[in-house]
């Protein structure tokens, strides 16, 4: 496999305090590779980072083999890689399906008022359905997003992510909030979606990656703890003393 997301060294201090320090991550393409870590551990940072809303204090972004460092949080997207929770603010008021085709049209191009008329929307109607199909929602394609349950929600930001057709698909805690039984259909869902992409997600918590993932990657104050497949991960000492007390492992 080759190497689709690679970091060098880096780094992010805020006035002084180290957020991230020289952290070297490599993200295999067709991947599906967590970040987790406890609280503070710099994981929102990290994303923030590889989606260019902070600029490193040190270090290098490489992406698809160039060098990333310095592009705009646009041109990253445009390269393919894109976060769920940039476009995550569904319209409540909205069906599912209209949500996905304004994602649709929105990928597509123009200008606003073009992608929002009627005509614009109609031709994405298809593409728009296979997507919440992908996401299991079909059924509630004219159900209004602000009436879907929590873990629909969840699917429906997914669907609107896929619109704009990522490569590499970076997920914010995809499973954050949701209780049991929705994390396995969320990580079903993200296993299905991953097929043909690169999934980079953080989560809090190391149990829910276990059968999700090619590798994590366990950040403590910054900086990498350990990394592997989660039968090592999960052994290593010092990730166990990491969670501690936390009742996250
Ligand atoms: N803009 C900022 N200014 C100052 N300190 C910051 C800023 N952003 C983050 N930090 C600090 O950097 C550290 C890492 O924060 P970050 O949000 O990246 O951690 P995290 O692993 O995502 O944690 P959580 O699981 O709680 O979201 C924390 O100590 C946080 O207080």
């Amino acid at each position: 496999m080759s190497i689709l997301l690679e970091t060098k060294g880096l780094t992010k201090e805020f006035r002084g305090f180290v957020a991230v320090r020289s952290v070297d991550l490599a993200v295999e393409r067709g991947a599906i590779h967590a970040l987790i870590g406890p609280n503070g551990a710099g994981k929102t940072t990290v994303f923030n980072l590889l989606t260019k809303f902070l600029k490193p204090t040190a270090g290098r972004i490489l992406y698809d083999g160039r060098d990333v460092t310095s592009l705009a949080p646009a041109s990253i997207a445009r390269l393919g890689v894109v976060r769920s929770f940039q476009i995550s603010a569904t319209f409540p008021q909205l069906t599912a399906l209209e949500n996905v085709r304004i994602a649709l049209a929105a990928k597509a191009g123009g200008s606003f008022a073009f992608w929002r008329s009627d005509k614009t929307l109609e031709r994405h109607n298809a593409r728009a359905l296979s997507l919440l199909e992908d996401v299991n929602l079909a059924e509630f394609a004219d159900t209004r997003a602000g009436e879907l349950s929590y873990g629909r929600k969840r699917a429906l930001e997914i669907a609107t992510t896929l619109a704009l057709e990522p490569d590499l698909l970076l997920l914010d805690e995809p499973m954050a909030g949701m209780a049991h039984e929705e994390i396995g259909r969320i990580a079903a869902l993200i296993k299905r979606i991953a097929v043909g992409r690169t999934v980079l997600m953080v989560e809090h918590n190391l149990g829910v990656v276990a059968d999700l993932c090619d590798k994590i990657t366990v950040l403590r104050s910054g900086e990498i703890l350990a990394e592997g497949d989660y039968a090592t991960v999960s052994k290593d000492p010092r990730v166990i003393e990491a969670y501690m007390g936390t009742g996250h492992a």
